[in-house]
């Protein structure tokens, strides 16, 4: 029999197309994985334990080898700088990084960057060469410039809606984002030949998932 693998599962935004992307590979999992309250969830039938993570902690859990591979957004991949393996792309859960601010913003010396992605922010002034006052939050980052605590803001966007509704706009795209598979480096040499299959199987349906439920 295989052994079961652990998987640390963000609930909210990626757990539902993560798992519907599961399934679409073969995998035997129960549509109300997050439904439910409990925090260790054991589906014998596909071989997989998940643990149902914060998802800004998936890449902790993955990284300390309490879980052996994690579903996790690029964003925070880029942020924590976490030593574990990248090891697919799975196309869903898509938005983008971007600086955002006022429509007449004029530039200031040392700006205010208010964000949920410090370092990630850092980074990109850093090597543009200005220099700007980073500013951490945790939510509704978008208030900041509206109420003045900061003059842009660096965060994620989707549809738009919430810049259209605050009347922000979006500067510059810094990155794309996409939620990604990801191992723990011993977890992948040991398991490797149940990873390497889990890999093959979401390979062979990633390309037209995202398209499959854009048609439906
Ligand atoms: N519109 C979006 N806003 C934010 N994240 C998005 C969006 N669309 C896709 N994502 C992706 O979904 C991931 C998880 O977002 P989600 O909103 O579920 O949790 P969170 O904001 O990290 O945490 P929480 O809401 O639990 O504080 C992000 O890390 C990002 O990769
Ligand atoms: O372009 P849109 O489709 O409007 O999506 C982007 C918004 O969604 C996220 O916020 P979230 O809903 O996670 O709430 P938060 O501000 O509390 O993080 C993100 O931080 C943006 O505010």
């Amino acid at each position: 029999m295989l052994p079961i693998l652990k998987v640390a599962m963000p609930k909210g935004r990626i757990n539902k197309p993560a798992i519907k992307l599961l399934q679409a590979a073969g995998f035997d999992i129960p549509d109300d994985l997050d439904d439910s309250r409990k925090l260790i969830i054991t589906v014998p039938e596909a071989r997989l334990q998940f643990i149902m993570a914060k998802p800004v902690d998936v890449a902790t859990y993955v990284e300390y080898g309490v879980a052996d591979i994690g579903v996790v957004g690029k964003d925070v991949l880029m942020e924590e700088n976490r030593d574990v393996y990248e090891l697919l792309d799975l196309g869903i859960a898509r938005c983008r990084m971007s600086v955002i601010g006022l429509p007449d913003w004029t530039p200031l010396l040392n700006p205010r960057v208010a964000t949920k992605y410090p370092n990630v922010a850092s980074q990109y002034f850093r090597e543009r060469g200005q220099q700007v006052e980073v500013i951490k939050l945790n939510g509704s980052i978008e208030l900041a410039p509206l109420i003045g605590l900061a003059d842009r803001i660096v965060d994620m966007v989707e549809t738009g809606r919430t810049l259209e509704e605050n009347g922000l706009v979006e500067m510059e795209s810094i990155f794309e984002i996409t939620s990604r598979l990801i191992a723990n480096r011993v977890s992948y040499r040991m398991k490797n030949d149940i990873i390497q299959q889990l890999c093959d199987r979401l390979q062979a349906v990633i390309p037209g998932f995202e398209t499959l439920k854009a048609l439906k």
